[in-house]
């Protein structure tokens, strides 16, 4: 994100606001509540158009791309992980794991060989490899298991990067811990960048930069220590 600029009815939310995610990378962004952090994943996704600057992902500019390429972005270059895992219930893990590439038929191996591999194979081998066991109901999962099969499906897609909105937020104590670990192995396990927004201090420090998000700019974190407040 280069230059991005976005106003409320209000405020402005950025200012002027750069971002760069490597691949192998991760990067936290922490703020107060309201500060817009949500709402920089959506200018990645493509759900919000900023005032000014531009967005590319995986080297793909998408600030003036239409819905249906963005939408093409997303399922072939994103992967989302939110706060509360969004599953569907009446499907198993492994169905709720293959859906999207089943629905968009864009599934990729990670050599980017498209529909090489069925997407029920490899959604059980995702989250075989992520400890979820596959042969129960969605319903009974724990909340860790939950947000573990959340991150099989963001995977599904061999995506670029990866983007995650307070993905331990509704997690106890232990479990935020393991799936905290298992999200910032991610980015060197699958060559993917990792962008993730939480309030938690303590999960925001495993990422290779910590980045606060204040008056619209990312400052590193360490230099932020004046107390927050969303500006008028
Ligand atoms: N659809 C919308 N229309 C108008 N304003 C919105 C909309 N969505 C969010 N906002 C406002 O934008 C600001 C930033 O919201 P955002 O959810 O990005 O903040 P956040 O930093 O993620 O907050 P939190 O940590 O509480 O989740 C807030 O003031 C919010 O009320």
């Amino acid at each position: 994100m280069r230059g991005l600029s976005y106003s409320l009815a209000d405020r402005v939310l950025f200012d002027g606001l750069d971002l760069q995610v490597a691949r192998g990378e991760s990067v936290a962004v922490t703020g107060a509540s309201g500060s817009g952090k949500s709402t920089l994943l959506s200018c990645v996704l493509g759900l919000i158009k900023p005032g000014e600057g531009t967005v590319a992902v995986t080297g793909t500019p998408t600030t003036g791309l239409s819905g249906k390429r963005m939408a093409r972005v997303r399922s072939e270059s994103i992967g989302m992980v939110f706060q509360f895992g969004e599953l569907l219930p009446e499907l198993t893990p492994v169905e709720n794991v293959a859906l999207a590439p089943l629905l968009s038929r864009t599934a990729t191996t990670p050599s980017g060989d498209p529909k090489s591999e069925d997407p029920f194979v490899r959604a059980e081998g995702l989250l075989t490899d992520l400890g979820v066991p596959v042969r129960t109901a969605t319903s009974r999962l724990s909340g860790g298991e939950r947000q573990r099969t959340a991150v099989a499906r963001a995977l599904m897609n061999a995506p670029g990067l990866l983007l995650a909105d307070e993905p331990t937020g509704a997690l106890d104590a232990d479990t935020r811990e393991l799936v905290a670990d298992l999200l910032f192995s991610l980015p060197r396990r699958h060559s993917c960048g990792l962008l993730v927004v939480t309030h938690d201090v303590t999960v925001a420090q495993r990422a290779d930069r910590v980045l606060h998000l204040r008056h619209g700019r990312l400052t590193p974190a360490d230099r932020a220590s004046a107390p927050d407040e969303v500006r008028p």
